[in-house]
């Protein structure tokens, strides 16, 4: 019997250019017991990708700041604060960095992401004024509340569906996968993942992105 999952996306599921690994399609669907997505991506991101994959709607989205289980929707984290921070940050010469439309904080309702590109000192600075925290994720800076984290989105799973995130098995790339490395019962980070996630899993793997993630799935079914 194989154990349930939970599984980051950017860095994971993808390749080093953010595109979805194909071979997604032939692992999850078919998946003989629970699949989380846990991802710092806004809502629409993980339930479009379960929708394509097949899965089932349960997904950990915006670092855990959006909770969807059992057709339940459960929210943490201070948007508005996350909202005020960003002005400020604009208003100090600050640039979100995702242009006019920004479609990634467009349907965002727990925090803000900006561009890694963007002044990081600056933005720390403000974050603080308002006691957020800021992460990196090698993909986006995250302004959030602090303690809120896709590892307590996953003992939230849990409840609903029953389980015990101890019956869990986690793979991740970076800094916002630490806090779900700590509640699973087995913890694997890619090798291309930062030194928080490395240091928190149980187990860094020889290869990097969906080769390091399918090498575990496939030694967990055999
Ligand atoms: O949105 C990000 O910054 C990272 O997303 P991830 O948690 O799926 O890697
Ligand atoms: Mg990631």
């Amino acid at each position: 019997m194989v154990p349930p999952l939970v599984l980051d996306i950017d860095g994971t599921l993808t390749d080093a250019q953010s595109r979805l690994d194909p071979r997604a399609f032939d692992v999850l669907p078919s998946w003989d017991a629970p699949v989380i997505l846990a991802t710092g991506k806004a809502f629409p991101y993980p339930v479009s990708l379960c929708h394509y994959l097949g899965l089932p709607e349960t997904v950990i989205a915006e670092n855990g700041g959006v909770v969807l289980v059992d057709g339940d929707v459960t929210f943490a984290g201070d948007r508005e604060a996350a909202q005020a921070a960003a002005d400020e940050f604009t208003a100090r010469g600050g640039d979100l960095g995702w242009g006019a439309a920004d479609t990634v904080n467009r349907w965002r309702e727990t925090e803000i992401a900006v561009n890694l590109d963007a002044d990081e000192a600056l933005l720390r600075t403000v974050a603080d004024e308002f006691d957020l925290e800021v992460i990196d994720t090698g993909f986006a800076y995250h302004v959030k509340s602090h303690g809120v984290e896709k590892g307590v989105g996953l003992e939230h799973v849990c409840e609903t569906m029953s389980y015990d995130p101890e019956d869990f098995v986690a793979v991740g790339d970076s800094e916002n996968d630490a806090s779900t490395f700590r509640v699973v019962g087995q913890s694997y980070a890619v090798a291309n993942a930062d030194d928080v996630a490395k240091a928190a899993a149980d187990e860094v793997l020889a290869q990097s992105y969906m080769d390091g993630t399918l090498s575990v799935l496939d030694a967990l079914r055999e």
